[in-house]
């Protein structure tokens, strides 16, 4: 990046919009489409959902310093939630001392389920359905020709048995589908609605649901990154202390549900605010992450923290991933398009790529105030401008009650309401 020198939070609105266009090299105008000044029109959100009566703004922020395999990007992020992008920037700086984050992604297969009840001999349609694999296997890719042509399409088929008292022996097929940079829901519906009436043929059962599962187990994306002890050390702080305070931290979310559910959610914070900028389907990848987080039975981490034989810090992140590119919401928002070019992504998986070094970064910020100093410090004076707004500042005097609030350590309404009141009545 020609200037990472600049401190992009002390430029003006205005300044940052010119610098992100400068820097990515897109047009100003792009740039304000991504800000929301010429961003979705009530007409394309009247045609996106249904009995619209508006458009309900969220700040959109960029995630400076993030250097994923070896290439530079700049993150837009859409949050609510202060000191969320200030520290993924933060740690993007930290981790990019050390190589930047490196990310893989495995094929983009999706998979449908097919429920099919009212079986005379479960386990024998069972095999008869495996029996017709690669006839099913054509039938399902020939539903959609395009994503065929696209290099997409079936890949597999497996066939579950289970049971249920309401239900007694019943089959669940899985349909592996390769959705290409699609999310691939309504490819894989559309597959799933299509095969049914053989399936009922070939077992002689009645198939009920017909839907993709959002444990998009076969679709993850995994970082790692690794951080020299001289970029972990800070105040009083040694770098070994900040590592295995860390790994620490991570060892007890590995232990307990309660807090695996808290790190996990701090690693969404990264992750959900990317998906948004980019139109996707959050709550698709929120379902997809917390199902894989249990997948052993029991709520665990997404990510692990550990040192190397240098005795470097060594942070990894796998989950479920399905973003698309195209599809859904991502061509049709005027601003998610924008992201996607800031992002310089130009397949799913390089998206999934960026979003998982984002999560992973986010994990390490909240490990890292957490195993030290603890949260309240840096997150509290971030958050100190969101309670003077509450408290009913405005212009000039959030900044100065938001400083003010921070210097007394009193980060909170009542307080902020006196203050207010203490100025109106001098
Ligand atoms: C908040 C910081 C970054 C401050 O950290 P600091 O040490 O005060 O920051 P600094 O002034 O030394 O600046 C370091 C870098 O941070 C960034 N930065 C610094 N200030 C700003 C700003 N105003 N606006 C934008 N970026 C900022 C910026 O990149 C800057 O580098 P520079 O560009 O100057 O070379 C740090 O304390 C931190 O990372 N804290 C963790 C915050 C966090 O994790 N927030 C998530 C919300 S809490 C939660 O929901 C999840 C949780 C915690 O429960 C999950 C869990 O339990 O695991
Ligand atoms: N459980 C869930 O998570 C569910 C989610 N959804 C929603 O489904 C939507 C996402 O579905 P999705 O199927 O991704 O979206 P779309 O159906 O909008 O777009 C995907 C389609 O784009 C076409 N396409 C063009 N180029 C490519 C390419 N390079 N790679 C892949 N496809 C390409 C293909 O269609 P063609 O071959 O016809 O040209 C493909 O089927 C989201 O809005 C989500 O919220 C819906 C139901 C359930």
């Amino acid at each position: 990046m020609s200037d990472q020198a600049v401190k992009f939070y002390n430029l003006s609105l205005e300044e940052r919009r010119q610098w992100v266009a400068r820097e990515a090299g897109i047009d100003l105008a792009e740039v304000e489409i991504l800000s929301g000044i010429r961003g979705l029109s009530q007409e394309q959100a009247d045609a996106m959902i249904e009995n619209v009566i508006g458009i309900f703004g969220m700040p959109l922020g960029i995630a400076r310093y993030f250097r994923v395999n070896g290439r530079d990007v700049l993150v837009p992020m859409v949050i609510e939630e202060p000191s969320v992008v200030a520290s993924a920037s933060f740690m993007a700086k930290l981790v990019r001392a050390g190589g930047g984050f490196s990310a893989t992604t495995t094929a983009p297969e999706m998979i449908g389920q097919m429920q099919i009840l009212d079986l005379d001999d479960a386990p024998t349609a069972r095999l008869k359905l495996l029996e017709h694999r690669d006839e099913l296997l054509e039938a399902a890719s020939a539903v959609d020709p395009v994503l065929q042509k696209l290099g997409g399409g079936a890949r597999d088929l497996q066939v579950r048995l289970l049971e249920h008292p309401a239900l007694g022996a019943y089959l669940v097929l899985h349909l592996v589908y390769d959705v290409r940079d699609a999310m691939g829901a309504n490819a894989v519906n559309t597959a799933m609605e299509r095969l049914a009436p053989r399936v009922e043929h070939i077992t002689g059962g009645r198939v009920h649901l017909r839907i993709l599962t959002n444990l998009a187990e076969r679709r993850l994306a995994r970082a790692r990154c690794t951080l020299p002890l001289e970029t972990l050390a800070f105040d009083s702080y040694t770098g070994e202390q900040v590592r295995d305070g860390i790994i620490a931290a991570w060892a007890f979310a590995d232990s307990d549900p309660y807090r695996a559910a808290t790190h996990n959610k701090g690693i969404m914070n990264g992750v959900d605010a990317v998906v948004i900028a980019t139109g996707n389907d959050w709550r698709a990848i929120e379902a997809g992450a917390h199902a894989y987080a249990a997948r052993s039975g029991v709520y665990r981490p997404l990510s692990t923290w550990g040192k190397d034989r240098e005795g470097n810090l060594v942070g990894t992140l796998e989950m479920p991933m399905a973003v698309g590119i195209v599809g859904g919401a991502t061509r049709v928002h005027p601003a998610a398009r924008v992201a996607l070019k800031l992002l310089g992504v130009h397949s799913a998986a390089e998206l999934a790529e960026v979003i998982v070094s984002v999560g992973l970064a986010q994990n390490l910020a909240a490990l890292r105030a957490l195993a030290t100093e603890g949260i309240q410090r840096g997150h509290m004076s971030l958050h100190a401008r969101q309670v003077a707004i509450a408290a009913g500042a405005v212009g000039d005097q959030i900044e100065r009650l938001a400083s003010r609030l921070v210097e007394e350590k009193t980060v909170r309404i009542d307080r902020a309401q006196e203050i207010l009141k203490e100025w109106s009545a001098s």
